[in-house]
């Protein structure tokens, strides 16, 4: 049961404050029961902990015997390290989940001991609100029973996708770096409102509100965006215009660059990752 369960965020930037923040919200895991631990900041320790009500540690300090699932949360270039530092501490059913863009389950597994637990997570900051698509893939040697608990734990989170790892690199593009495009989209909604004399705070609202009413009609009415985009879409009205401008300046290839971008530097990160072990 989730809730006899202890887990460990080995990092504590933005993306564990996410999720510890949707975690502590269904209160499936006590508060008590999750371990905060980052490489330096002790401040933003003790935020997180007045914040949320977590138990943190410094590393050297990890209650380890009491773990049950270790959440890699630091940057990439961080997880060698850190792997290393676990690696002899920690027993093979102890899960090893990984949120880094670009680590694999083979990376994880080779740097680990034989027969280690690992999962390959990706999530993304709307886990803060319970609203994240989280993709996960178990490694090779992760139990049934642990696989369904860690879903459980990033239901949490949001909705939460078993996908084949091969795909991970593209749903990383899709959904683990998504909503900044969305930000992006809705920061430039909130300027030409701005410029055109709205006031910022109600161009945001008006942005987010049409972005956030968009996105339920998909989810809730299950037409296809094509289907959606039709029926605002008036012969010689005002979408048609905007639809014809967003073509003519590129829109639709400038959103496939980024979500390919977004994908093609995920595999990079773990090629340069790769590299590293095999230099050193
Ligand atoms: N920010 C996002 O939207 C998403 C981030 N990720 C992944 O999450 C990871 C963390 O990203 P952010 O939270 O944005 O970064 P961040 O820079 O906000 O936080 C990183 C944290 O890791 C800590 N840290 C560094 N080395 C460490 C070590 N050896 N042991 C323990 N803690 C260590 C730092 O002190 C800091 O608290 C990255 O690998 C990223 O790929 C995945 C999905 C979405
Ligand atoms: O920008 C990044 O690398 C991380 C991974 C997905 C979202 N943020």
């Amino acid at each position: 049961m989730l809730k006899q369960k202890t887990i460990a965020f080995l990092g504590a930037g933005s993306m564990a404050e996410a999720m510890i923040s949707g975690l502590i919200q269904t209160e499936k895991v006590p508060a008590d029961q999750i371990i905060v631990t980052n490489k330096c900041n002790q401040d933003r320790l003790n935020r997180m902990k007045y914040k949320y009500g977590v138990r943190t540690v410094s590393l050297s300090d990890m209650p380890y015997d009491e773990v049950d699932f270790f959440i890699l949360a630091m940057k990439p270039k961080g997880a060698e390290e850190t792997l290393a530092a676990i690696k002899d501490v920690i027993r093979a059913n102890q899960v090893v989940i990984s949120v880094l863009a670009g680590i694999s389950t083979s990376y994880m597994e080779e740097r680990l001991n034989q027969g280690q637990e690992v999962i390959r997570v990706m999530p993304n900051t709307s886990s803060m609100i319970q609203e994240s698509a989280t993709a996960m893939s178990a490694g090779a040697h992760c139990d049934n029973n642990n696989t369904l608990l860690v879903q459980e734990l990033l239901e949490c989170m949001g909705k939460v996708y078993v996908i084949d790892e091969a795909q991970m690199d593209i749903f990383t593009g899709l959904a683990g770096s998504g909503p900044a495009y969305f930000y992006y989209l809705m920061e430039q909604m909130e300027n030409i409102g701005k410029g055109s004399g709205m006031d910022g705070e109600t161009a945001r609202k008006i942005a987010a509100q049409t972005l956030y009413g968009a996105a339920k009609m998909i989810i809730e009415k299950e037409e296809s965006p094509a289907n959606l985009r039709e029926k605002v879409t008036s012969p010689n009205g005002t979408t048609a215009a905007g639809l014809d401008a967003l073509k003519k300046y590129n829109g639709g290839e400038a959103i496939s660059q980024a979500v390919n971008h977004a994908a093609r530097r995920s595999k990079e990160i773990s090629k340069e990752l790769d590299r590293v072990l095999v230099t050193s």
